[in-house]
């Protein structure tokens, strides 16, 4: 029997998104504000979620406390208050959208999941815009 427990957190990062090798008339087409040279903000909402078996002693698939905590120490400490495009490695050369920041919380947390168990990451760009990464 299979359950998903959840944590939600949230961050607040600049970025832009912007490929150097097109033209500023084909950034803005597809980009549109987002390719906003000066950068802009968003208030991005992280739901993290862990599926497996509930451990027959503890009750938990995983303690939250320490989702949390990794969380805070993986993610957060890494993206909120940030650049993403000047102060994350990750995103040096690969464009800071909702899809591939995803990619990149998933691939920050994974190694500190049980690999029995199965990580799932939404991501919130804005209240409507929202995408999922299970790996
Ligand atoms: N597939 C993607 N499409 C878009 C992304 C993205 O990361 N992946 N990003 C953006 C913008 O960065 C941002 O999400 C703003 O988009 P917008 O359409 O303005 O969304 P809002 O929710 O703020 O707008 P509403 O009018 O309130 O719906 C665009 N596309
Ligand atoms: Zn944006």
């Amino acid at each position: 029997m299979k359950v998903k427990v959840s944590r939600k957190a949230n961050f607040n990062a600049a970025h832009r998104l912007h490929r150097p090798d097109w033209d500023e008339q084909k950034n803005q087409a597809i980009f549109g504000k987002c390719n906003n040279p000066r950068y802009h903000g968003h208030n991005y909402d992280l739901i993290v979620s862990i599926t497996g078996e509930i451990d027959q002693e503890t009750g938990f698939v995983m303690d939250l406390k320490v989702l949390k905590d990794l969380i805070k120490e993986h993610v957060e400490e890494a993206l909120d208050h940030k650049n993403l495009n000047a102060d994350v490695p990750e995103f040096k050369e690969l464009n800071p959208t909702a899809e591939n920041i995803a990619v990149v919380i998933w691939n920050k947390l994974r190694p500190y999941i049980d690999q029995a168990n199965e990580l799932e990451v939404v991501l919130y760009e804005t209240p409507r815009n929202f995408v999922t990464y299970s790996g």
